[in-house]
Parts: structure tokens; C-alpha cells; sequence
């Protein structure tokens, strides 16, 4: 399988409409990949609360326009990151969009972990409550996640639970919290035994510099491929039946203990 993370620029020099276009034909360039990913609200930036309301979209809007037929002309599927979505009420989400190589909707996932504790996204936002996974025929089982959520493990073992083999998560990961990216994404590889695709920004905007350093990790927590801080195409193959090959070889996963009694005393 090959798959192609865009680690997107954003910075506040571009318009949203320019960078749209702009990503669009990274993602045509991508033809011949299987799966390409996007970072977090990539039209914005992850950072940039005070304009999550102007480029709020609906579901069906120009993002999901111009990244379902980027996907179909590419024939890729595709995860383009999230958008701020609005919904019919006027709710504010972080909505990621996941196309098939003909351009369908194959799923949209909300976030469930907003960030900010008592501001930006985590006051703006609505939370998602559905964890989302997506089946690519012939190919394995992907689980999305967002950002923040990379942070709460028990939300990727309900990914795998639900069947996840490749563990896709798209950010707007801080510089200054870098340490903690490359470090999670380990830990979800290794305690999940499964892919981890994490694709973040580079640039700078709402005066937070962006981590970039989008990275893969394999179902023993080796890293495949780590991008610099820069916008970047990272590009890798793996075989995802190494997914099922960890799991007997070392099966961990099987001696779960579930329903623990709570601590006495
Ligand atoms: N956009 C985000 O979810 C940022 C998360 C973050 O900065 C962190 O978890 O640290």
C-alpha cells in the first residue's frame, strides 16, 4: 500500500481559496497512491478560532466540492483533513470528510476531543460522539481520529475494536508540544498494534508555529517515515497484513483484562 500525507503550509499569506486550490492539485499529483491524507482544518489552521466563522462550511460545501474530485481525477482514496463544518443549525464542528477513489462520501467523523479546555475550538465547537472507521476493499480498515484525540487511547481502542488497522489522524500540531506528537503516535501504534498515519501543518499562523514532522509509524512502533517542518509530501509503502502478523506473532491484545472492578480504599 502506498500512501502520501500532505503536510500542508498554512500560513495566513494565502487565502483559503488559494490554498484549496492549491491542495487540490497536490492531490491530483498523488495518482497512483492509494490513500492520501490532509491535515486538520487545513483552510484555516487548527489555531485560527476568529476565523473558524467566516470559513465554516456545510458538510457538502467548496472543500468537499474540490477534495471529491480531486480524489476521483487523482482515483485515490482520500482523507482531506478536516473543515469547519455548520451544521443546519448553525453548530460549529470539526468534520473531517474521507472520499473513495470515485469521489463518494465514504465517511465524515467529528471530532470528539475539542482542544482548549475553556477556549478556541472547545467553546466553538460542537463534539462529535461517534467514533468512525471506514472499510477499503481488498485492503484493511481505517480508523480516524483527530488532533487532540490522539491524546486519549481509549478512543483508539474503540477504533480497534470496531476492526482498525490503519489509525489515521490528521492535526494542527504546536511546535511546541512536538515532543508529545512523535510520542503518542508511537504509543497508539504500539499499545493498538496497528499503522498510525499522522499528518499535521507546517507554517505559522495565529502566531502558533506549526510542528509539521507528519510521521508513520508501524504495528511494532517503528518509525517508516518522519517529515521535516516544512510543507512536504511524505510518501511511504507498508504492507497492512503486517497488522494481523504483529497481532499472532504477539498477541497482547488477546490478554485484555476488561471490566476491571474500581480500586478499593
Ligand atoms: N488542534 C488540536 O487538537 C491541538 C492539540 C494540541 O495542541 C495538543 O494536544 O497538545
Amino acid at each position: 500500500m502506498r500512501a502520501s500525507l500532505l503536510q500542508i503550509a498554512v500560513n495566513e499569506d494565502e487565502t483559503v481559496e488559494a490554498r484549496r486550490l492549491r491542495v487540490a492539485a497536490l492531490v491530483r499529483e498523488q495518482a497512483g497512491a492509494d490513500l492520501v491524507v490532509l491535515p486538520e482544518l487545513w483552510t484555516t489552521g487548527a489555531f485560527a478560532f476568529e476565523a473558524f466563522d467566516a470559513a465554516a462550511e456545510p458538510l457538502r460545501g467548496p472543500t468537499y466540492e474540490a477534495m471529491a474530485k480531486a480524489a476521483s481525477d487523482a482515483g485515490v482514496w482520500l482523507h482531506a483533513g478536516s473543515v469547519p463544518e455548520r451544521d443546519p443549525d448553525g453548530r460549529l464542528y470539526n468534520t473531517s470528510l474521507v472520499f473513495s477513489p470515485a469521489g463518494d462520501l465514504a465517511a465524515s467523523y467529528r471530532k470528539i476531543h475539542r482542544f482548549g479546555f475553556d477556549k478556541g475550538e472547545a467553546v466553538l465547537m460542537g463534539a462529535g460522539r461517534e467514533p468512525v472507521t471506514v472499510r477499503l476493499p481488498d485492503t484493511a480498515t481505517l480508523g480516524v481520529a483527530t488532533c487532540y484525540d490522539l491524546r486519549f487511547p481509549e478512543l483508539f481502542r474503540a477504533l480497534v475494536d470496531a476492526g482498525a488497522e490503519i489509525l489515521v489522524v490528521p492535526a494542527g500540531w504546536p511546535e511546541r508540544r512536538r515532543a508529545h506528537w512523535t510520542l503518542l503516535a508511537q504509543a497508539r501504534a504500539v499499545e493498538n498494534q496497528a499503522f498510525v498515519l499522522a499528518c499535521g501543518t507546517a507554517g505559522t499562523h495565529a502566531g502558533v508555529p506549526q510542528a509539521g514532522h507528519s510521521i508513520v509509524v508501524d504495528p511494532w512502533g517503528e518509525v517508516l517515515a518522519e517529515a521535516g517542518p516544512d510543507e512536504e509530501i511524505l510518501t511511504v509503502e507498508f504492507d497492512p497484513a503486517k497488522v494481523a502478523r504483529t497481532r499472532e506473532q504477539f498477541p497482547a491484545l488477546k490478554d485484555r483484562v476488561l471490566g476491571l472492578e474500581p480500586p478499593r480504599g
